[in-house]
């Protein structure tokens, strides 16, 4: 397990929200989160440069730009990203995709995660894609390569978290997203697992946007989190 002891360490953040809000909400969270995501909607305005900030200030960030491209473009793109100081970076779990990032982080320090099926799909989305069986085993055999090719991290539902650390291995870090607690609105999400749930399945960070940067109280809303994986250990 390569997990950090700090329960607080496992709570990832996603800023999916402009630049202004993404400042106000890092400083309303302040030392409640220590760990933020940053994807499409914020890193394409404004984003990468808040991404230095806070890794500069100390916070773990998690550049979530799931890249798929042909290798070379690849291994470039991870090569770039690795000069920004973050933790993370998200890939599309395909083989030339998985060589090509790992081939591009080099010794950085940057980690590279393998995205094996979206959360926001279940059997009928993938058969949708093309993908004659389902879910689940799309993550088993994805899980399965990210292993072979050294690839750092995995992420999925907590739902195959166990599933996951089946196939990874021990050291591999396991990311969930899709995490909703009990009332919380589940929006676009399809595979979703309640904070405790996911610690209890074996996962070692969970991604959570909208339950805290809609919540009313966004810092209480972290806390809260917190103290669910803190119960759940
Ligand atoms: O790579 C991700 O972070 C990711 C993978 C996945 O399968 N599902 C998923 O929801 N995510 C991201 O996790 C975050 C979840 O946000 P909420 O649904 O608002 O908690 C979003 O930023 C998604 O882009």
């Amino acid at each position: 397990m390569t997990a950090p002891l700090d329960p607080r360490d496992r709570l990832i953040v996603a800023l999916d929200t402009d630049i202004g809000s993404a400042e106000a909400a890092v400083a309303t969270l302040g030392e409640s989160v220590t760990f933020y995501k940053i994807g499409y909607q914020l890193g394409f305005a404004g984003g990468l440069a808040l991404a230095e900030r806070l890794a500069g200030e100390g916070k773990q960030v998690f550049l979530d730009f799931k890249l798929h491209d042909i290798g070379n473009t690849v291994e470039k793109g991870v090569a770039s990203l690795a000069r920004l100081g973050a933790a993370f970076v998200t890939v599309h779990a395909y083989p030339q995709t998985m060589r090509a990032a790992v081939a591009g982080r080099g010794e950085s320090g940057l980690r590279i995660l393998a995205v094996t099926a979206l959360t926001s799909y279940d059997d009928a989305d993938a058969a949708e894609a093309g993908y004659a069986f389902p879910v689940s085993e799309l993550v088993r055999m994805r899980a399965q390569q990210a292993r072979a090719f050294g690839v750092d991290g995995i992420v999925c539902s907590a739902a195959e978290a166990g599933l996951v650390r089946e196939m990874a291995g021990p050291t591999v870090s396991i990311v969930t997203p899709g995490i909703r607690s009990a009332g919380d609105e589940v929006g676009d999400q399809k595979r979703v697992v309640t904070p405790a749930d996911a610690i209890l399945a074996g996962a070692d960070y969970l991604v959570v946007g909208r339950p805290i940067l809609g919540a009313e109280d966004p810092r209480a809303a972290a806390e809260a989190i917190v103290a669910q994986i803190a119960n759940a250990l």
